[in-house]
């Protein structure tokens, strides 16, 4: 891997500790780090290289997923970081972080390859990239890459005005914008799972009757009140999260893309996404926040009551959806998304319902977090595992990669230039488009907001969605196979982690 000089804006944060520190840590230990490599940390307050290298540490002791086991080959890890005091908006700090970029370049015989990344709140993303344009750090001869963090614009507007400025400093193919469900394992091999297990399973001559995309979560708003009660659940998961969960999904049907085709075959479905005029919205979206209830036997209160939540907020933090594609492939399948905090329980997961006559009912499942497998469910009892799915299995499981945190393949995949898994602007600018009529609809409040029990699976409303096409969403307490295995035959492809 080339070296790199890794220049790290909001090095103080929360991210950086919990996620950025033992992702590198994680990178090093596997030797996955240029062999030559520099971390600038900055932030406003004042730190000294040792008590910046020790909270650096304290992260790793803290969040590292492996643990630290050899101190020595930690302190060794440590002793490539430095920092500085940088605030966003002082041009002379730019000045002095490049000339300590380019002592660090000479003394560790680097090449000026230089990583920003921007782990600090999005109102500062235009001034960093302006600043970082205008000093100089973006003009030496090696490679230059900008790593950006969600949210990427409030609206489809001010997205479009902050790619603009972007752009004047990075062209497209610089501009590295992080979705972490990007970076999760099971979306990684989603496809080579699904394949094997659909050509296994001969479904191949199959027609998808429905689609259900769930991300759900026991959290409540927790510390982010200030950010949350803005951006709301369509903003935090669904114009992002959710929406790449869909484009990641479809570029494996009808048949797996290349891997060359992906962004373009990204873009074709938003473009197929059949747009919902604002007076329709009511029709096919419901939206919700949550109020008090029970999660796991502890009480919880309602979202107007947390912390530095107005007692009269508006904001959502659930959103039901039914969304259809115009391709000759999916016409005729309904694609529900859904996603909420204070809910049942966490998990993220896709379920694809294949059409069958009679009642019995054949469901892939394709688990992508906390737990992480493929499995079908058929609901005729008595069926064997035959040998040939014992194989299959088998050769599923010799696939794993391990328990990686999204941050580690995406911070590797940044460092090594391969943009696969990231949010191109094409696709950013799309799932904008699409979700600003309800954007507007929420605005004009033309949507009801349902208030539902915590610990619940969302408002009733959610549920009429899919009970109006003859639908209902599985595994939910409320239907009938919410634990599956428990009325038909289930087999499931591990991901071992
Ligand atoms: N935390 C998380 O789990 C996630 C965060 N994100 C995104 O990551 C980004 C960072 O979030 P998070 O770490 O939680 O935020 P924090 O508030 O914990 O950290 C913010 C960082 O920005 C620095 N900072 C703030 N103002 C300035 C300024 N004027 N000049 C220079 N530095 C400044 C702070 O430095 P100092 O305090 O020293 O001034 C601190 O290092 C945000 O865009 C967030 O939306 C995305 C997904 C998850
Ligand atoms: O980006 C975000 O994601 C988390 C959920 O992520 P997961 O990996 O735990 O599924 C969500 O809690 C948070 O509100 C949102 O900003």
């Amino acid at each position: 891997m080339e070296p790199a000089t890794f220049v790290l804006f909001g090095a103080t944060g929360d991210l950086a500790k919990r996620k950025i520190y033992p992702a590198l840590y994680q990178l090093f230990i596997e030797d996955k780090l240029p062999s030559s490599f520099s971390l600038i940390g900055l932030g406003r307050r004042e730190l000294s290289d040792e008590t910046f290298q020790s909270n650096v540490e304290q992260s790793l002791l803290t969040f590292s997923r492996s643990g630290v086991k050899d101190a020595e080959g930690m302190k060794k890890f440590l002793r490539a970081f430095r920092y500085q005091v940088l605030e966003v908006n002082r041009k002379e700090d730019y000045k002095k972080l490049l000339q300590m970029v380019e002592e660090r370049e000479q003394s560790l015989n680097l090449v000026p390859n230089r990583m920003f990344y921007l782990s600090v709140g999005p109102e500062f993303f235009e001034t960093i990239a302006a600043n970082i344009h205008e000093s100089g750090l973006g003009s030496a001869n090696g490679w230059k890459r900008l790593v950006i963090e969600k949210p990427f614009g409030h609206d489809l507007l001010s997205a479009r005005q902050l790619n603009l400025k972007l752009n004047q400093a990075f062209n497209e193919t610089e501009i590295y914008r992080i979705d972490h469900y990007l970076g999760k394992p099971m979306v990684q091999q989603m496809g080579q799972l699904l394949h094997a297990s659909l050509s296994e399973l001969d479904f191949s001559s199959r027609k998808i009757a429905s689609v259900q995309i769930s991300a759900i979560e026991t959290l409540g708003v927790e510390e982010r009140a200030g950010y949350y009660d803005h951006a709301g659940a369509i903003r935090d998961m669904f114009q992002n999260h959710m929406l790449q969960l869909l484009m990641m999904l479809t570029i494996e049907f009808p048949n797996r893309s290349k891997v060359d085709e992906v962004g373009k075959i990204k873009r074709q479905i938003m473009k197929s996404l059949v747009p919902i005029n604002k007076m329709d919205v009511h029709n096919h979206i419901v939206r919700g926040q949550y109020g008090s209830g029970v999660i796991k036997g502890e009480k919880v209160v309602g979202y107007r009551d947390e912390s530095g939540i107005a007692s009269d907020s508006q904001n959502d933090t659930f959103i039901a959806a039914r969304l259809q594609i115009k391709d000759p492939f999916w016409k005729d399948t309904p694609i529900y998304i859904r996603t909420g905090k204070r809910l049942n329980e966490k998990a993220t997961k896709i379920v694809i319902e294949f059409t069958s006559e009679g009642s019995s009912k054949d469901l892939l499942i394709i688990e992508i977090g906390p737990n992480e497998a493929i499995s079908i469910q058929r609901s005729e009892a008595g069926k064997e595992l035959s040998n040939e799915d014992i194989a299959a299995r088998s050769q599923l499981n010799t696939l794993e990669e391990g328990a990686k945190d999204a941050y580690e393949i995406l911070i590797h995949d940044a460092l090594v230039g391969d943009k696969t898994y990231f949010a191109h602007w094409d696709e950013v600018e799309l799932s904008w488009e699409w979700v600003q009529p309800l954007l507007d609809a929420y605005q004009e409040n033309l949507l009801p907001l349902h208030i539902y029990p915590s610990g619940t699976y969302g408002p009733d409303e959610s549920d009429k969605l899919l009970a109006r096409d003859g639908f209902h969403w599985w595994f939910d307490s409320k239907n009938e196979l919410n634990n599956y295995g428990t009325k038909g035959e289930s087999y499931t492809y591990e991901y071992n982690t």
